[in-house]
């Protein structure tokens, strides 16, 4: 079976705090969407095929040296183009228009003048709400251009050549703050570009299979499975594909929640029919571990003994090709980019060793989190782990901050646990999206039976989010933060204190590493 050919849509990242949203939002609309660095080969976005490009915005000004640009060359392409805010800009400077910096910068909401007439912006009223973020501006369009729309400050806020498809924008269509911007992003897909919005979670199961079938063929895979969201429903998508060409391997590095090794492996032995191998490699990798405090070398260790463990057990397996990896959008963007800063290494990703042998599958690398949920619940998976939360590769390495010793994973574990279980208990497990113990490896005096204990701190962290991307800390209700306080300092010995993180992401991140 070949592979289907699939409408697709190109965003080409320019740095912008929102380019992954307008990911999201193209997908929202039933067209998939991949996001590319800005500096992309041309050859390689045209064999892409994409229906449509979009610029997104970027911190960079386009008159500055050194900023982001394209190659001419892409408005050549016949491929309708949507430059927003920064991209509106490139677009202009490239194509003979004039940029400049603005008297007054425009921020947040903001109220736009639009000219009458069809096309791009036919959705919006004579005057209607747009979200600015900009402190350069469009003075003149290009040639060939027409003005769709303006602000107090901004002559030219929309631009137009419809004759060679290209469009932009200085505001962002891709935020809820544009009432009407997804409205826009509808019109560029499937008015301009000419889309039939064909996908779906169903239709990218089907792309995804077909896709794997034919890059395997009778070769064999490895899948690094954690027991959680996004390898397990990687490894029934590629299980999918190519049957019992897989073998799954769950590695424990001795920084697992308590009884998760366990719970992991009877699941997938009793529940699936993939054929699991387990490796205790928890000796090895606490001794790699040992006397390193820095967040980001112990990120680089656990993502290189890893895939250290996942080639020898390939090479006991027989001849093996490919590792299969469950990762996400969120972990590609946030180990760094072309464009984006790093933020930390995902052991994934930024953490992996450079001398790799085996090739990567990542089926689910384009998509967030509730859309690997939406996935998970096409392919029939059970919800236990639809809907587990989130536990990072790296495991309770980035929990405990400094130095990782048996003896703070021992009370993290237990610490762990009873937030989880309370937390569970309470009924909450569902509606928040992420709760753990953190172990800040801070010591404190207290008093217990009237003796000084000087011992261990323990954080507790628990958030809301959409897609890990940003997060709300969560507002558990104080008695069951009582209940969890009272228990840890009674049922964990060395633990004498216990805080709680009340911090949103930006401008913390969710794990304490
Ligand atoms: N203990 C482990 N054994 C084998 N592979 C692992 C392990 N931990 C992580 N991985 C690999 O690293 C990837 C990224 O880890 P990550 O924690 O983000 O994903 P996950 O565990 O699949 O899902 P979740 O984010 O819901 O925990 C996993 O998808 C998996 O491929
Ligand atoms: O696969 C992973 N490898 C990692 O190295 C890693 N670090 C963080 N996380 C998870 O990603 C989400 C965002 O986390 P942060 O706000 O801490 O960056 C949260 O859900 C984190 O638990 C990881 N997942
Ligand atoms: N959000 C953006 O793309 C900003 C573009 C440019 N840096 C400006 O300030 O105008
Ligand atoms: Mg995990």
């Amino acid at each position: 079976m070949s592979v289907p050919e699939r409408e697709m849509v190109v965003v080409l990242d320019f740095g912008g705090q929102y380019s992954q949203l307008i990911a999201r939002r193209i997908r929202e609309g039933h067209v998939f969407c991949e996001m590319l660095p800005f500096n992309t080969p041309l050859a390689e976005l045209k064999a892409k095929k994409p229906r449509g490009i979009i610029f997104s915005g970027g911190p960079s000004s386009v008159y500055q040296q050194g900023a982001p640009v394209v190659d001419k060359a892409i408005y050549e392409l016949n491929i309708p183009i949507l430059g927003i805010c920064y991209g509106m800009q490139l677009m202009a400077l490239q194509l003979g228009g004039e940029v400049n910096r603005a008297n007054r910068h425009e921020y947040g909401k903001t109220e736009l003048e639009v000219m009458p007439g069809d096309g791009l912006l036919c959705c919006m009223s004579e005057r209607d709400q747009c979200w600015m973020s900009h402190g350069d501006l469009v003075e003149s369009p290009p040639p060939g251009f027409s003005i769709l729309a303006r602000t107090g400050q901004a002559p030219v806020a929309a631009m137009a050549d419809k004759d060679r498809g290209l469009y932009a924008v200085q505001f962002h269509p891709e935020v809820v703050h544009t009432p009407r911007g997804q409205d826009i992003l509808h019109y560029f897909l499937y008015d301009i570009c000419g889309c039939t919005g064909s996908w779906t979670m169903g239709s990218f199961i089907e792309h995804t299979v077909a896709e794997i079938k034919e890059e395997v063929g009778n070769r064999r895979v490895l899948c690094a499975l954690s027991g959680g969201v996004d390898s397990s429903v990687s490894a029934v998508l590629v299980h999918r594909a190519i049957g019992d060409q897989l073998t799954c391997v769950f590695v424990n590095h001795g920084l697992l929640r308590k009884g998760e090794a366990e719970a992991v492996q009877q699941f997938f032995r009793d529940g699936f029919n993939i054929n699991l191998i387990y490796v205790d490699a928890s000796q090895r990798f606490l001794n790699k571990l040992q006397g390193v405090a820095d967040p980001e070398r112990k990120r680089k260790i656990i993502g290189e003994e890893f895939i250290r463990v996942f080639e020898e057990e390939a090479a006991k397996v027989g001849e093996i090709d490919f590792l299969v990896q469950g990762t996400l959008y969120p972990d590609v963007v946030e180990s760094g980019t072309a464009t984006a800063a790093v933020i930390k290494s995902h052991h994934n990703v930024g953490g992996l060793p450079e001398d790799m042998r085996l090739s990567l599958i990542e089926p689910l690398r384009w998509l967030f989190k509730d859309e690997v949920r939406q996935v998970g619940e096409e392919l029939g998976m059970p919800t236990d782990i639809v809907w587990r939360q989130p536990f990072p590769g790296p495991g309770l390495a980035v929990r405990i901050l400094g130095e990782v010793s048996p003896e703070k994973i021992a009370l993290l574990q237990e610490a762990d646990a009873i937030v989880t279980g309370e937390i569970a208990r309470a009924g909450l497990d569902r509606e928040i999206w992420q709760y753990f113990a953190v172990l800040p490896n801070l010591y404190s005096v207290g008093v217990m039976g009237d003796e000084r204990t000087y011992a261990h701190t323990v954080a507790i962290r628990a958030v809301h989010s959409h897609d890990g991307m940003t997060a709300d800390w969560a507002k558990i209700p104080y008695d069951v933060l009582e209940r969890i306080s009272n228990r840890i300092v009674n049922e964990v010995k060395g633990i004498n204190r216990v805080v709680y993180d009340i911090t949103s992401k930006p401008p913390a991140t969710i794990e304490w590493e």
